[in-house]
């Protein structure tokens, strides 16, 4: 079938199980095809095509409410909903985002992209519905990831407690990203197992039925036999408790499966768990057979070997931070490093080879991340908790609370901070900056490259209290490295090019950006001085006086935002020092949400190109010479 004639998922309605399987497989073709040129999660979106198939035959979208957490793995609803012809912009710049958006379909209820955000916002549109009195029926597809996700127990909870009517679909393949941790993984896969205690049990009693006279006794033994099995592994029996229905395991590939228990689930009064079993990467063997997470997320691949097409370049700054961190902690027992479910992301699975004991995956639980790390400050240990800025916005409250007025001695290794690009607004590394600033106690420094961020990270474990070091997503720019680690002067920035007549207060990585447009302004007589301002908190009061007592102009340059991160905080010191009449600018990103794109088309979206920045001092000239 040609999936880019697809208007509106209506028509699986009419298809028959037969016809719903070959559309299965065009859709498997049409992922692995697609993605293997623009990249995104393949992985996950093969694992749900029968699900997503079912969903649409029985639910009437978008009046009935489909929310899938995370929303990585919601490209097949995207097919279904009219967008297969859009999928060559997948992640691209002004392209099909690769996550639910609503000003993309009516069918996109719900915004995801941070994980476990699917069934407090399912009860939402439930208990509306009810309340309303309208005939919506809501159903959530969570997988066994998210449900690691503190938000995603609260739901249960409370929906437990309200027995409003909804229905959440486990979509349990065992995978987070990298394999699955916790209990919770471990009651789930006693629960898959129950599917083989059932046929077990059947084939117990069969065999023991066959058995004449004696085998009668034996049976009776077996019935109790049984009746002890099922108390250890009743299929459902933690969901039961909470107040749900549990219907499963159900074969999250069988068409009829899915159908009978979706059904079944869909008309049943109350919540409704579905414990669906899928394999991640479906039909495509590379992903399929994917232990590690590689085929999660990823970028362009050739399709008959499975190869991904790498770009060669210099180490990436998560390997730097990673391979840092092995190197001190082999020197240090007290460093432990901790991850909330992205081992691979943050490189810190290599750090777990060579210590394992001191690498702790919490699971998709940013805010146990925080506080067990303050925990463990108070015992003496030196914990780096590894996080990319959006998700550490997940445990904001534990940061003040727990971390930051009690002054324990956490490290955060703030990765993919600053603009990341196909993953779009809900990923976007910008709000770090502003709501950490604020806290009192708190360290913020961010490395202008690879080699500073080594020498930051060794600062930061052996700094006293909490500290955050911030680096990009991708790779440095492939310098030589300094073999000794050296300690960093926190509160004192760098003059990187002298100069008279202005002041770039370059922030973090943005210096090749400040550079060029130095050159720029060169040709015009224009002399810039280029400060690699390293901290944005504390900030240097040295250069800055001095800057005020030249009379100079400042402009402060920040892959972040601009209400409340670093040109804010600069703004506030001449301010707090009723130097009012300093010339000063700021360009960073501006107060709004910036979609996906790669992030050269982003910084030319919002300006932070040479050019600009050359034009914006230009602008500041007339100002600092009055002054003057
Ligand atoms: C708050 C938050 N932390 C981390 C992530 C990164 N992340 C994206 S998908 C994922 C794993 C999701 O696993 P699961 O829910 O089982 O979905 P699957 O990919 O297996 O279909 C993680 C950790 C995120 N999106 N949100
Ligand atoms: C969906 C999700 O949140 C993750 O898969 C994320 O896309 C990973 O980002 P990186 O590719 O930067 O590791
Ligand atoms: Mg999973």
């Amino acid at each position: 079938m040609n999936l880019e004639t697809i208007k509106n998922p209506e028509f699986v309605k009419d298809c028959t199980q037969q016809e719903l399987k070959e559309l299965a497989i065009d859709i498997r073709e049409f992922l692995v095809r697609k993605l293997s040129v623009t990249g995104g999660h393949l992985g996950p979106n093969l694992g749900v095509v029968e699900l997503t198939l079912i969903l649409h035959s029985l639910y009437d979208s978008p009046k009935d409410k489909l929310i899938w957490d995370v929303g990585h793995q919601s490209y097949v609803h995207k097919i279904l909903t009219g967008r297969a012809g859009d999928f060559d912009s997948l992640r691209k710049y002004k392209g099909l985002c690769g996550f639910p958006k609503r000003n993309e379909s009516d069918h996109d209820v719900w915004e995801t992209g941070h994980s476990s955000t699917s069934l407090s916002a399912a009860m939402g549109m439930a208990l509306s519905s009810q309340i309303k009195g309208n005939d919506s029926k809501v159903a959530a597809i969570i997988g066994d990831g998210a449900l690691t996700g503190g938000m995603a127990l609260e739901a249960l909870n409370h929906i437990g407690h309200e027995q409003t009517d909804l229905t959440i679909i486990l979509n349990d393949n065992e995978m987070s990203i990298a394999p699955n941790v916790g209990a919770l993984h471990g009651i789930l896969g006693r629960m898959r197992k129950a599917n083989t205690y059932q046929k077990t049990k059947d084939d117990v009693e069969d065999i023991l039925k066959r058995i004449p006279a004696f085998g009668g006794k034996i049976a009776a033994t077996a019935e109790r036999l049984k009746d002890s099995l099922k108390f250890m592994v009743t299929t459902g029996m933690f969901f039961e408790e909470m107040g749900f229905t549990y219907l499963g395991p159900v074969d999250g590939h069988d068409l009829d499966d899915l159908r009978s228990n979706i059904a079944f689930a869909k008309q049943t009064k109350g919540p409704v768990i579905v414990h669906t079993i899928t394999k991640k990467g479906k039909g495509y063997a590379p992903a399929e057979n994917d232990a590690k997470g590689t085929w999660h997320g990823l970028g362009p691949y050739k399709i008959d070997s499975g190869e991904v097409v790498k770009k060669p370049g210099p180490p990436a700054y998560s390997g730097v931070f990673s391979s840092t961190l092995q190197k001190m902690a082999a020197a240090d027992p007290d460093i432990v490093a901790i991850t909330a479910a992205m081992p691979g992301g943050t490189k810190l699975d290599s750090f777990a080879e060579k210590f394992p004991d001191r690498m702790f995956d919490v699971g998709i639980a940013e805010q146990h991340a925080t506080t067990m790390a303050a925990g463990m400050a108070t015992q003496g240990m030196k914990p780096v908790f590894a996080v990319y800025s959006t998700f550490l916005q997940r445990g904001y409250d534990q940061l003040v609370h727990d971390v930051c007025r009690q002054n324990l001695h956490v490290v955060f290794a703030i990765d993919r901070a600053g603009l990341v690009g196909a993953d779009g607004e809900t990923h976007q590394g910008v709000f770090d900056i502003a709501y950490l600033r604020h806290l009192p106690n708190m360290t913020i420094l961010m490395p202008k490259d690879e080699n500073e961020l080594q020498h930051m990270l060794y600062t930061a474990v052996y700094h006293d209290g909490p500290i955050a070091v911030r680096y990009p997503r991708g790779n440095g720019y492939g310098i030589e490295m300094d073999n000794e680690l050296k300690k960093i002067d926190i509160g004192k920035w760098e003059v990187v090019r002298d100069g008279k007549e202005l002041t770039i207060l370059s922030f973090g990585t943005m210096l090749p950006i400040a550079e060029e447009a130095a050159a720029i302004l060169a040709e015009e007589n224009i002399d810039v001085r280029i400060v690699n301002a390293r901290s944005a908190k504390p900030l240097d009061a040295d250069i800055l006086q001095e800057l005020y007592e030249e009379k100079g102009a400042v402009l402060t340059l920040e892959e972040a935002a601009l209400q409340g991160s670093f040109g804010s905080a600069v703004l506030e010191h001449y301010h707090d020092l009723n130097q009012h009449d300093m010339v000063i600018n700021r360009m960073g990103i501006p107060d709004r949400y910036i979609e996906h794109g790669s992030v050269p088309e982003l910084y030319e979206e919002i300006g932070l190109t040479p050019e600009n920045v050359a034009g914006t001092l230009r602008d500041m000239v007339p100002a600092k010479r009055q002054r003057a």
